[in-house]
């Protein structure tokens, strides 16, 4: 099985083995009760490994002999320490359960609890097989285990770990040995709580901001008086701190039916409704509480939010600037005391906006490639076609902990998968609400309806669907388009936009990124009944090989025309082109490029290439982006000798024939001709081209320009101003503004 990410191809069993690692002991603190702990483990067996396997000989050892000295406790394991001649004392306190190795949950004589694993126990095979059940070492078995290490899985996880089963001796219950230890949990006197102190408890760990300590101690509290509208209201407080709003509605709903009055109910029902993108109920129950409390300048404050998010997803209206600057504010890193960078914003560049949807568009069957968006109607250029929030989105940052510019490397595509599977699989055991959401997502599984329909009524984890939605639908975070003054990258999950379907060419809908909101245009009218498609990856970018090998593993064969050429061209043609470009780049523009002049062989040399490159696809002249660089090198070389008409001439025919790519050479070709015709002072001619460019840049984000009002220029400058200043200096150059 493979697993797909932006950057290219990887294995994803070292990914799924340690998303479901990090799944089971994630968050894995000394914070959480003991029940917590084990009603936790309790869900694994949703997804654990069912199948019978051999199983080792258990080791039960009567006579054991060992040193009690030797004995080491939990709290004193090191991570990645293996403590020679130590052994630890434990007794199983939870089923074991079977996924990459055994696990279960032990405690130590103290009463510390950790998460066991045992690796190499099992083998499939044909005789003696066992599933691993209740007996397996059954809760309140002790055992010694020696050699044992410590191991911090990822991302500061820790778990005690085995690999010899020969390590692992059952210490037999007529054995005399351990009669003297205490074990704590027997001699603690069990503590009776009231909600209160649960109450404090909860509080304790809410102010210092460990909301999933703080919704267990709540939620104990809760057990005991289920009507506690003081704790259902702090336990939502930390719900929504953690982004679990639909937890967080459930608590405020509860609160104001035992008490329909109670404002902070009221309020946190709101942020949830925000959340759960109901905005117009959310803006509903703000507005009448604010009615009940005006003048608080808080609820005055999400009451306007909620006001906002709701007019921007009934009229799919957004102020650019502002969320732009947002974006700029949310992504500002400081370095942490061990020198790493962190965000400053602890939640990092995501950014609270409504979505929205076009009702022009609807999802429905097409041929040969499943389902796909479809314009209902006639649709015009730039037209706003969705706005998506990240289901889930992770940031490079909070994957290393450290900013790196980009994930290009093996290890840095598999963390950021494994992080979003984590985080995924994570969310949906905490709201097996949002199941649905990710199941019905293509999935390459070939399930029968029945199945599908059985999965999501059931809405429980399954994980091999997860992987697979994942593997087929994940999308790489990218700012590089806009300038937008960060390095940040990423992988995420956005659902209705993993509804488009693929080409390399000719797609008919842009995307950008914003934070973790994904914006999706048209770039060109689009007809009734016509497929809206996207590029997951673009052949002016990827070369064909790069193109297929990602395609054929999301179960793509591509029918676009720039694939449908390049399977057609034959192998000669194939290293003709490559010998084209080979003598290009080593011999002719090493030649060119010198600072001084040019002769004018070089330039007929140069010329040659193009002919030559441009013969073998003569057939598609628009297809051939392999001579844009070309003949942007001979324009320079037209330049140097002072023929700036030809320089001028040839950058035109490039932009005519590309134009409609919108590749970002173009921008830079637009850039020269602008500069050119500034030099040779044809400044009228300049400002046609600078307001070509301008539109270029702009229209795809705030969409079409009105430019038959006399504010249009103003109003895209505005935005250039933020991601692509040096546009205004040249504005400003050419007296524009
Ligand atoms: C992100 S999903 C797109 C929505 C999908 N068609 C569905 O039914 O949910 C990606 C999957 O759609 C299919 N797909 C996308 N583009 C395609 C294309 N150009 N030709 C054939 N299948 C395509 C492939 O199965 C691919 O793995």
């Amino acid at each position: 099985m493979k697993y797909t990410t932006v950057i290219r191809t990887i294995d994803s069993f070292e990914v799924v083995q340690n998303a479901i690692l990090r799944l089971t002991v994630d968050n894995f603190s000394q914070v959480k009760s003991r029940e917590q702990l084990i009603d936790e483990h309790k869900r694994l067996d949703n997804i654990c490994d069912k199948k019978k396997y051999v199983v080792h000989n258990i080791n039960k050892q009567e006579n054991l002999t060992l040193n009690i000295q030797l004995r080491i406790s939990i709290s004193n394991l090191k991570v990645n320490n293996v403590p020679t001649g130590r052994f630890l004392l434990c007794r199983v306190i939870s089923k074991f359960v079977k996924l990459f190795a055994l696990l279960a949950l032990v405690e130590d004589p103290e009463g510390n609890v950790e998460r066991l694993a045992l690796y190499n126990w099992t083998k499939e095979g044909q005789s003696n097989i066992k599933s691993i059940d209740q007996l397996f070492l059954s809760i309140g078995t002790l055992l010694v285990i020696k050699n044992i290490s410590y191991e911090v899985a990822t991302s500061n996880i820790t778990i005690i770990r085995s690999n010899n089963p020969d390590d692992v001796i059952v210490v037999d219950h007529n054995n005399k040995l351990f009669d003297d230890v205490k074990w704590s949990t027997n001699e603690k006197k069990v503590e009776i709580k009231n909600a209160d102190d649960f109450r404090r408890c909860g509080n304790d760990y809410f102010a210092s901001s460990n909301y999933i300590a703080a919704i267990d101690k709540y939620s104990n509290g809760i057990k005991l008086e289920p009507q506690n509208v003081t704790l259902l209201n702090n336990r939502a407080e930390a719900y929504l701190r953690l982004y679990q709003f639909h937890n967080a509605f459930k608590d405020t709903e509860i609160a104001l039916m035992y008490d329909p009055n109670n404002l902070k109910a009221a309020y946190r029902k709101g942020k949830a409704l925000c959340g759960l993108k109901h905005y117009k109920d959310a803006t509903n129950t703000l507005q009448n509480l604010y009615q009940r409390m005006k003048g608080n300048t808080s609820i005055k404050q999400i009451m306007k939010h909620a006001e906002m998010l709701s007019y921007e997803n009934k009229n799919g209206k957004y102020d650019y600037l502002r969320i732009i600057d947002e974006f700029h504010e949310r992504s500002k890193i400081k370095k942490d005391s061990k020198g790493n960078d962190v965000w400053i914003y602890e939640t990092g560049p995501r950014l609270d906006h409504a979505e929205f949807l076009n009702d022009n568009i609807q999802i429905d069957l097409v041929e040969g490639k499943g389902r796909g968006w479809i314009a209902k109607c006639d649709i015009p250029e730039y037209t706003l076609l969705m706005v998506s929030k990240a289901f889930k989105v992770v940031f490079s940052n909070e994957v290393f902990g450290t900013m790196i510019s980009n994930t290009s490397n093996d290890k840095g595509a598999s963390s950021c998968a494994e992080e979003l599977t984590t985080c995924i699989t994570r969310k949906l055991f905490e709201e097996p609400y949002y199941c649905p959401e990710v199941y019905q997502l293509y999935n390459g599984l070939n399930l029968s309806r029945n199945e599908k329909i059985e999965i999501i009524r059931k809405n429980s984890i399954h994980i091999e669907l997860i992987i697979q939605a994942l593997m087929h639908n994940n999308i790489g975070l990218n700012y590089d388009e806009f300038n937008l003054k960060t390095e940040i990258t990423g992988l995420g999950l956005w659902t209705l936009p993993s509804f488009f379907n693929h080409a390399c060419i000719d797609e008919n809908v842009y995307n950008f990124f914003l934070g973790d909101l994904l914006f999706i245009r048209t770039n060109r009218p689009i007809s009734k009944g016509e497929e809206l498609i996207i590029n997951y990856r673009n052949a002016t970018t990827f070369s064909y090989e790069e193109r297929l090998s990602y395609l054929k593993c999301i179960n793509i064969d591509c029918q676009c025309r720039m694939c449908k050429l390049e399977r057609s061209e034959s192998q000669e043609i194939k290293l003709r082109m490559a010998q084209l470009l080979k003598a290009y780049h080593e011999s002719i523009y090493p030649k060119v490029s010198k600072p001084h002049s040019v002769e004018p062989s070089h330039i007929k040399e140069l010329e040659y290439l193009i002919a030559e490159l441009r013969s073998l696809r003569k057939e598609h002249p628009d297809l051939g982006f392999n001579t844009i660089e070309l003949s942007n090198t001979l324009a320079f070389a037209y330049l140097k000798i002072g023929n700036n008409k030809k320089a001028l001439s040839i950058l035109k025919e490039v932009y005519d024939l590309y134009k409609t790519f919108r590749v970002s050479e173009i921008r830079i070709i637009i850039l020269d001709i602008i500069i050119i015709n500034s030099k040779l002072k044809l400044f009228e001619e300049a400002k046609k081209w600078f307001d070509i460019m301008l539109k270029i840049l702009v229209e795809p984000i705030m969409g079409k320009l009105e430019d038959d009002k006399p504010e249009w220029r103003k109003e895209a400058l505005r935005l250039t101003e933020k991601i692509h200043p040096q546009m205004n200096s040249i504005a400003e150059t050419l007296n524009i503004v």
